[in-house]
């Protein structure tokens, strides 16, 4: 399945603005793949319906055949046959239905999943979580009968509507006209009021999804709530968005009700029209008895089509506004615009952990890239040149000209005030952000020459904020190198002090992980792991503040004085100690390079580096570790 760029436009956050045909166009999308299914659902579909029309007539030739006194035998066989039949199609053409819907949910999510996974970083994070959460579990839903049997409904209902209508004339074309006008109230009224469901129930899924995004961040954010004693205001403003959607829903319900209603009435008055007309023309001599029940039956039998064709209506409203809000996040730009919807991870080597001599080099894209074995023993790892770039076209630059050369040994430290361009120079190794000019290379091949997976596959991200993912600790550990043995996952545990904690936990290994059943210290820790199990080329180190604990401060710096002696390793530094033993420092301030060189040449030459030493010496004081004195 290839990510397909949606031609259809449809309107942005919260003002729906597609028009119909856009919508059922995105909508059909997503049925397309199914037509042969539905093309056989609706044969059998009018199969059902065909018999449905043929029972008033077969009650009529009942009813003629008792009138003559003929036999029934033939007549009631016939009804039975009917029945039994439609009985069976029916129930099948149910369980058929039923599977393509789920399959059109299930696709759907597929490709929301995909897209998520395969976006453009920062165009993703612009979106709430609790929207794209939204789109997924909730939107889908409504797409489930709307992409299935409503279209088939729909044709279905209108099939039998028109085929009621023939048979109806052909009995008597004056009780036709009779119960035509009845049937054209209802429909001019259904094509005025639908847009107007559509309408509503957009706004109430628009305002859903603000309720998850905003609930997803007071969740995260609860003890920040309860500290600031924020709870009424964060409640009456949770209990905005269930208000509107509940109006906007209502309001759906409102009109939909009134359409029930209408279309009561209408075939109501139109069974008492025809009767009327129907007993005078009787009486005249102009129709039989038994055509008039026929007729009758028909006008009653109009009452499952068109409640099909309401409900079907009010299904597909919602479901073309589930797709259009759905096709927003096809629209999502990914990474990797060429390649299949499928998820490709880089091709880690396992690797044995622990000893310099028990590592091997990774066999990442610099290999394969360079070609030159001597050039690539002695070139830098990572180059970048002139690299500009912003994080979206109306933004100042976040960086600007930054040039650097790091080398495929030792320990690179980014320090700098808040602000300075430190992680977003993280973000373009890692591939996260393109540069908007100048260039970046892997071990002398530009980063435009190799995919995202293969850039990765060189690197392990310790990042600052979320270190760990939903799952085990087992899941946490191995997340990216799944291949690593048990010997080496225990040799990394105790290297990192993680062995009491996990033997602690109630299932060890297996016992899940969530954010709040481990400390700050012990995610680090856990994330540290990680990134060794990974047994990286390079490894980009988002360092927790200077207040990290003492396991931790002695976990982080052994990990990189290890790894850098073989290694490639990049902090953005907020410790002292990590500052001061780095064979490089490099200092950012306002989205530029400042200052290149080794902690006494810069102490010697810049300003702005004595300044934020002091300050981390300061916190590094402040903090609940030794601090650590300058050489
Ligand atoms: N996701 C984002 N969207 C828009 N602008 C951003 C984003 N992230 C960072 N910026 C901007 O880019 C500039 C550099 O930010 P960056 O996060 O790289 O600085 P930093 O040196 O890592 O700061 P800190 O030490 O506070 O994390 C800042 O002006 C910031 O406002």
């Amino acid at each position: 399945m290839a990510y397909s760029d949606q031609a259809v436009e449809v309107s942005d956050g919260e003002t729906p603005a597609a028009s119909t045909a856009a919508r059922l166009a995105i909508l059909w999308s997503f049925a397309r793949p199914y037509w042969r299914v539905l093309a056989l659902g609706l044969v059998l579909s009018l199969a059902v319906s065909a018999m449905g029309l043929a029972s008033p007539m077969v009650t009529k030739w009942v009813l003629d055949t008792l009138a003559v006194d003929g036999s029934l035998r033939d007549p009631v066989l016939v009804l039975v046959a009917l029945l039994i039949l439609g009985a069976v199609i029916g129930w099948y053409q149910w369980v058929m239905l039923g599977r393509l819907a789920e399959d059109v949910v299930y696709d759907a999510r597929q490709r929301m999943i995909l897209r998520y996974l395969g976006a453009r970083v920062y165009e993703l994070l612009k979106r709430g979580p609790g929207e794209l959460v939204t789109r997924v579990t909730s939107d889908t839903v409504l797409l489930n009968q709307a992409a299935s049997s409503s279209v088939i409904g729909l044709i279905n209902g209108t099939i039998m509507i028109i085929g009621s209508l023939v048979l109806m004339g052909h009995l008597d074309l004056v009780l036709l006209s009779t119960a035509l006008a009845a049937v054209i109230v209802v429909f001019v009224m259904f094509s005025v009021l639908m847009p107007q469901i559509s309408v509503a129930e957009e706004k109430a899924q628009a305002s859903l999804s603000d309720l998850g995004s905003e609930l997803e961040g007071t969740v995260r954010a609860i003890k920040t709530v309860k500290s600031s004693g924020a709870q009424p205001r964060r409640f009456a403003s949770l209990m905005r968005h269930v208000g509107e959607s509940r109006q906007h829903s209502l309001r759906s319900v409102r009109i939909q009700a009134g359409a029930w209603t209408i279309a009561g009435i209408g075939l109501d008055g139109a069974v008492i029209m025809v009767l009327a007309v129907g007993a005078y023309r009787v009486a005249d001599g102009q129709m039989t008895i038994s055509a008039l029940v026929a007729f009758l039956l028909y006008v009653w039998g109009l009452t499952g089509p068109m409640m099909e064709l309401t409900q079907n209506l009010t299904t597909l409203q919602s479901g073309m506004a589930a797709a259009g809000r759905i096709s927003q996040i096809e629209r999502i730009p990914v990474e990797e615009p060429a390649d299949d919807l499928t998820v490709t991870s880089p091709a880690r080597t396992t690797h044995s952990v622990g000893t310099a001599e028990q590592r091997r080099e990774v066999s990442g894209p610099a290999d394969e890239a360079g070609r030159d074995a001597d050039r690539a023993a002695t070139s830098p790892i990572l180059e970048l040149s002139g690299v500009t770039a912003r994080y979206s076209p109306d933004a100042a630059p976040a960086v600007a000209g930054i040039d650097l050369t790091i080398s495929r040994r030792g320990h690179v430290a980014l320090v700098g005030p808040s602000g300075a361009g430190k992680t977003t120079v993280l973000s373009l190794l890692m591939r996260f952000l393109e540069p908007e000019s100048g260039e970046i290379r892997l071990n002398g091949v530009p980063y435009a020459e190799l995919g995202h997976a293969r850039i990765r596959s060189a690197f392990a991200y310790v990042e600052q904020e979320t270190p760990v993912v939903p799952g085990t600790v087992r899941d946490n550990l191995l997340f990216a190198n799944p291949h690593a043995t048990d010997d080496e996952l225990a040799q990394v545990l105790r290297r990192l002090h993680l062995s009491d904690l996990v033997e602690s936990l109630p299932e060890g290994l297996d016992s899940r992980l969530s954010d709040t059943s481990v400390s700050g210290g012990q995610r680090q820790r856990i994330s540290l792991a990680r990134a060794l199990l990974a047994d990286p080329r390079i490894l980009l180190l988002d360092e927790a503040t200077a207040q990290v604990d003492g396991i931790t401060e002695a976990a982080i710096h052994e990990t990189i004085t290890e790894i850098s002696e073989h290694r490639t390793v990049v902090t953005i530094a907020h410790r002292l100690s990590t500052v001061i033993d780095a064979d490089q420092i490099v200092v950012m301030d306002a989205g530029r390079v400042t200052a290149l060189g080794s902690h006494q040449e810069l102490l010697e030459s810049t300003q702005l580096y004595r300044d934020l030493v002091a300050a981390l010496r300061i916190e590094t004081r402040s903090a609940a570790v030794p601090s650590v004195t300058m050489s």
